[in-house]
């Protein structure tokens, strides 16, 4: 369901993203995990088509990020970093205004409000304006927005962040009851939500894949825990680049 093929992408002379390849297939979680500038929110955004690669593409549900980004848009649901939304509007608004921009109409969108407003817990903000949220509330607003239409591709850049401890595992539950049927990227910087959601996890340290294996296999390998195997997985490399 996802096929990424040598993605690339500078920033002048920043290599954000080095040539990378791997594939994700339904019922996957891939957990995106690396330390900060490794690149994972600009893999992620051009996978979503918000950045363009600068050689290299990839396929999500069969469509061509660079030469069919539409049809990308349309089979996937993408929850930025810092999920964008429009402070002056109600979440009702927010949402309403997503179903136009998806023309999710009539009953389809009675059904998919019906369906997500419980799924991402946000009835008591329903009528609130956006800016009045806490974070925790706004993240949920930002996942309800990306899971509206129902799709089978699910990008999702650090889903947790901002969230409590029970709404984290709130929200870890809804991913993983959703993973059979989807094929979903997470990234974050949270080792344990690794093992809680991720059936497979890449490292990216300095644009380029460290690592690609399961949770389970890479605490194996590093003393049973998940924590040594990121510093070493991360930190060697560093080393060896100074
Ligand atoms: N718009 C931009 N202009 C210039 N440099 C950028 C831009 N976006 C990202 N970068 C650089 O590209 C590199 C990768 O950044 P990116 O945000 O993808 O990393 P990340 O792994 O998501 O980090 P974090 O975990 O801190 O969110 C960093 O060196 C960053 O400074």
């Amino acid at each position: 369901m996802i096929k990424v093929d040598k993605l690339r992408r500078t920033f002048g002379p920043i290599v954000a993203v080095d040539s990378i390849s791997f594939e994700v297939e339904q019922g996957e979680v891939l957990g995106f995990l690396g330390p900060n500038g490794a690149g994972k929110s600009t893999a992620m955004k051009m996978l979503a088509c918000f950045l363009e690669p600068d050689s290299g593409t990839a396929q999500i549900n069969g469509y061509d990020i660079v030469k069919d980004p539409v049809n990308v848009r349309k089979s996937l649901g993408y929850l930025a970093e810092s999920a964008p939304a429009y402070g002056e509007m109600t979440v009702a608004g927010f949402l309403r205004f997503i179903c136009d921009a998806r023309q999710i109409k009539g009953a389809d969108r009675k059904k998919a409000l019906e369906r997500i407003v419980p799924m991402c817990s946000i009835e008591s903000v329903y009528h609130q304006t956006i800016e009045t949220l806490s974070k925790g509330y706004k993240r949920r607003v930002g996942l309800a927005q990306t899971l509206i239409h129902d799709p089978k591709v699910l990008i999702l850049d650090e889903p947790t962040d901002g969230l409590d401890p029970n709404q984290k595992h709130e929200v870890r539950q809804l991913i993983s009851k959703m993973a059979k049927d989807k094929c979903i990227i997470v990234s974050t910087h949270i080792l344990e939500e690794v093992e809680a959601v991720c059936s497979r996890t890449i490292i990216i340290a300095n644009g380029q894949i460290r690592t690609d294996t399961t949770p389970k296999e890479l605490k194996k390998e590093h003393n049973g825990s998940l924590d040594e195997a990121f510093r070493m997985i991360t930190l060697n490399k560093v080393k060896s680049d100074n």
